[in-house]
């Protein structure tokens, strides 16, 4: 299973690599390593197994945070209600195909497995995506997000491009954002 030691963090350059797109079929190893991202999310956001782990909550984690330089990222957003999450899936060779002019950020500001430090500011992302991406099967996605769900992938998309949240926050005014844009609590 993964665990914290196995996420790396600032000054590993994997963080700040581009990452290689995966072709398909994926190997055993590949579709073996999506199993394990998607199971630290769920242990993660698990009460009992996160603290027997010591794990931190998250609700993404791309391949390159676990030193895999590979276009491939696990996302489960839950629902507030405990319903069926918002969005959960492995994403393989991910492209935001089209965006919303207007923004949006977490009135919180962001957080990141890979980033052991508090970094305060508004991270303007796109309000809504359309995303096309593939699932470790190869099969073909087009979906629409808006909001949370969609601020999580564009978080973890970024992963893949070598960037990291704070690279987006302005810090002469970091909870400075454009009249139209939200704040997402
Ligand atoms: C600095 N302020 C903050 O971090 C911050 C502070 C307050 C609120 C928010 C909303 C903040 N922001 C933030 N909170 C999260 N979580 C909230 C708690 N949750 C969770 C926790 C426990 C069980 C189950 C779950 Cl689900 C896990 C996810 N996650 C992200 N990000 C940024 S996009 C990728 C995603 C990620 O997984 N990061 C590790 N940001």
């Amino acid at each position: 299973m993964i665990t914290m030691k196995n996420i790396i963090r600032e000054g590993n350059n994997t963080l700040r690599s581009e990452a290689k797109k995966a072709t398909f079929p994926l190997s055993d190893e590949q579709r073996q390593l999506a199993h394990d991202m998607m199971e630290f999310l769920e242990n993660s956001q698990d009460p009992k197994i996160a603290e027997k782990y010591q794990l931190r909550a998250g609700v993404g984690l791309a391949a390159p945070q676990v030193d895999v330089s590979l276009q491939m990222a696990s996302v489960l957003v839950p629902s507030a209600d405990g319903e069926a999450p918002l969005f959960k899936d492995t994403i393989v060779n991910p492209v935001i195909i089209s965006h919303s002019v207007q923004g949006a950020a977490l009135s919180e500001g962001e957080g990141c497995l890979s980033v052991d430090r508090d970094v305060p500011g508004y991270v303007v992302r796109h309000d809504r995506i359309t995303l096309r991406y593939y699932d470790v099967d190869g099969n073909q996605h087009k979906i629409r997000l808006k909001n949370y769900p969609a601020i999580v992938c564009q978080h973890e998309i970024d992963h893949l491009h070598g960037v990291l949240f704070y690279d987006h926050i302005d810090h002469d005014h970091p909870f400075t954002m454009e009249n139209e844009d939200l704040v997402i609590d």
